[in-house]
């Protein structure tokens, strides 16, 4: 720690630097992107057109969008037939989440495929594909056609004119990741989940991929949920909590970067329900979600602390992907969380983020009023659909690893 000058006001001087302090650690507060502005111009690198750009514009609050029964895997073919039979192989790799599928090139999806990879994407929480030479705006396309898309307040978007609604991830030998201000548990985040209307089905195409590590790990809320006893299941349906966007901003803002839109914060279900599928997810994560309303701060703490827990050591809930150049990632960020590995430095790693909004998270008890229909445990569904007789449970967590 640096010395701490004394010359007779003493306290004030400790406050400044432990301020200066503070401030240090929040310039690194987000570590998926470096917390300098334009990266330096390297006309060589194939991808320059794509590299970090922080233009200074400013953007009005978002307003609330109706988008209820729009979303496409409404529309889907439940046995995804058209999608399946255009594939060489679609394989699940862990039962409770995540599927490959090799064989299909993006630019040929017809809308109806489109629809039923995001049905797949609701009910496997991540689906990857590898090889695909879609352009960015082939990929903002097929985003579209999921819901309309969101524009991040802080983080960079290309140097290329006109997406604005992309989201820049890169690091290279000048710009290292730095976690070193978090711990791994609070690296773990659904995608700007402080939002009125956060994202659903989110697509991240690596455009230059390390030689080994940058991997990318999900964890599936659905899982969460089904591994929790009926009682404490029950007492997280009935709660609600705040995420924030501010220290997000905050961190951009002591760092010298500009921010395009003001944060704020909102109050979603603990609980929610997907609207396609009908399943119940844990629905709080490391990265924004700050506090359980009208309850105790204590008891607050605890149960966030125990769901954060859960969703960052529970492996049964994990799938972690190994990136090539050109592979793309496809996730429902209703339903799961994410996190990176920032083990590649000095390699440059370059990946590109489109993002449509979802709707405003829906608890429990509005599902059923506004569907007439019950909300369900997926894997007490997928058990039913197999035969398997459910596990009576008496309040002990019930066991995940049954494949779909
Ligand atoms: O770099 C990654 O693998 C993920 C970064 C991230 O969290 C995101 O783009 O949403
Ligand atoms: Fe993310």
């Amino acid at each position: 720690m640096a010395a701490v000058a004394t010359n007779g006001n003493g306290n004030v001087d400790r406050i400044a630097e432990l301020r200066k302090q503070a401030n240090e650690e929040l310039k690194l507060f987000n570590p998926f992107y470096s917390p300098t502005a334009d990266s330096a111009s390297d006309d060589t690198y194939k991808h320059a057109a794509y590299t970090p750009h922080l233009p200074v514009l400013n953007w009005e609050p978002l307003t609330e969008i109706d988008i209820t029964d729009t979303d496409r895997g409404l529309f889907a073919d439940p046995g995804k037939k058209s999608l399946f039979s255009a594939a060489q192989k679609v394989k699940n790799l862990t039962p409770a989440i995540g599927t490959e599928i090799t064989g299909i090139d993006l630019r040929q999806l017809t809308p109806g495929q489109k629809d039923e990879l995001a049905l797949l994407v609701a009910e496997r929480g991540v689906v990857f594909f590898r090889d695909q030479e879609l352009n960015i705006h082939e990929q903002l396309d097929i985003a579209r056609h999921f819901g309309p898309l969101h524009k991040h307040a802080t983080t960079p978007i290309p140097k290329e004119p006109g997406l604005e609604e992309v989201h820049v991830v890169y690091n290279d030998a000048a710009r290292r990741p730095d976690s070193s201000a978090f711990s791994k548990l609070e690296l773990w985040h659904s995608d700007v989940t402080y939002e009125i209307q956060p994202p659903s089905t989110t697509s991240l195409k690596v455009i230059t991929c390390p030689e080994n590590g940058g991997d990318t790990l999900w964890s599936s809320g659905y899982a969460l949920y089904s591994s929790l006893s009926p009682g404490f299941q029950t007492y997280l349906e009935g709660l609600t909590a705040l995420h924030s966007g501010v220290a997000q901003a905050e961190g951009s803002r002591a760092a010298g970067l500009h921010v395009r839109r003001e944060p704020i914060e909102s109050v979603h279900p603990v609980v929610r329900v997907h609207p396609v599928t009908g399943w119940k997810s844990v629905y709080v994560n490391p990265g924004f979600t700050r506090r359980i309303i009208g309850v105790p701060k204590a008891e607050s703490d605890v149960i966030l602390n125990f769901l954060f827990h859960q969703i960052s050591d529970n492996v049964d809930f994990h799938v972690r992907f190994s990136w090539e150049t050109n592979s793309i990632a496809f996730w429902d960020n209703r339903i799961v969380t994410h996190t990176a590995t920032f083990d590649f430095w000095p390699q440059r790693r370059h990946a590109l983020r489109a993002t449509p909004h979802g709707e405003k998270p829906e608890s429990v008890e509005d599902y059923e009023r506004r569907t007439g229909k019950a909300a369900k445990d997926r894997q007490i569904e997928i058990w039913k659909q197999h035969g398997v007789e459910v596990p009576q449970t008496k309040g002990s967590p019930r066991v995940l690893g049954y494949n779909d």
